[in-house]
């Protein structure tokens, strides 16, 4: 029997609350947030999950989510991996720009293909801007060519996958219950690829803060049922609050 996943959108970080693009900015939770990931810990704990290991990315909103979901399901001893591939989606040229205020300018349908279109990516950021991945030493490690200075959700979901196949599905098939802490983008590529989404339906995909999503898998890692738990209708309300977070107001 293969174990079980949950996914967990960080809790409301600054960025959320101030309604701007983020991408690898490594802003902070907010007090909300911090609410939101101990209140995902109790709908764990109401499930009864018990997890053999956490993942989770570089980013500090999805790395402190997930010790307060874990602290609140009193498992704070569970192995935790973080991994620069779970960071959330690079947002290119428009990290740090006011979301409403950038669909009053280059218009809706502009920023909506830029924010859910599975394949075109933002604006690039320039390879010498300082806030580009390449000079920030949490990545100096890497192959400079890797890091992003955009990412459509193709190009999340291709840096994302070996980390899935490598990291996370060998845990998964022997038959461990697994955590993964992440961001709306590279959250919504790793479910196109477990729920086989297609593109065209992807764009309508939207995944709320803080409410982790239950998936009970196969051995192949197919899925046979997925849910949020907790308030359904909650979940559901708090999703289409993030599509509609690029209305020009
Ligand atoms: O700003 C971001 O990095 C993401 C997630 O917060 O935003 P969006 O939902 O607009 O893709």
């Amino acid at each position: 029997m293969p174990g079980q996943l949950v996914l967990l959108r960080h809790g409301q970080s600054q960025w959320n609350l101030e309604n701007r693009f983020t991408g690898w900015v490594d802003v902070d939770l907010t007090d909300k947030g911090r609410a939101e990931a101990r209140a995902a810990g109790r709908l764990l704990a109401e499930e009864g999950i018990h997890f053999d290991v956490a993942f989770t990315s570089l980013l500090q909103r999805a790395i402190k989510t997930m010790w307060l979901a874990l602290e609140e399901l009193e498992q704070p001893w569970v192995d935790v991996v973080r991994h620069w591939r779970l960071n959330e989606r690079h947002y290119g040229g428009l990290q740090g720009l006011d979301k409403a205020e950038t669909a009053a300018k280059h218009g809706e349908d502009q920023v909506h293909v830029w924010r859910r279109s599975y394949d075109i990516p933002p604006p690039e950021m320039a390879q010498d801007d300082p806030g580009h991945p390449r000079f920030d030493s949490r990545y100096q490690h890497l192959d400079a060519r890797v890091l992003p200075g955009t990412e459509s959700l193709s190009l999340t979901l291709d840096r994302v996958l070996p980390y899935w196949h490598d990291a996370i599905a060998p845990r998964l098939k022997a038959g461990e219950t697994v955590l993964v802490t992440a961001h709306g983008n590279s959250l919504r590529a790793l479910v196109k690829y477990l729920e086989g989404i297609a593109d065209d339906v992807i764009t309508g995909v939207n995944i709320p803060t803080g409410i982790p999503q239950l998936y009970t898998l196969d051995k192949q890692l197919n899925v046979i049922e997925s849910r949020y738990l907790g308030d359904a209708d909650a979940a559901e309300a708090a999703a289409k609050a993030v599509a509609d977070q690029a209305k020009s107001k």
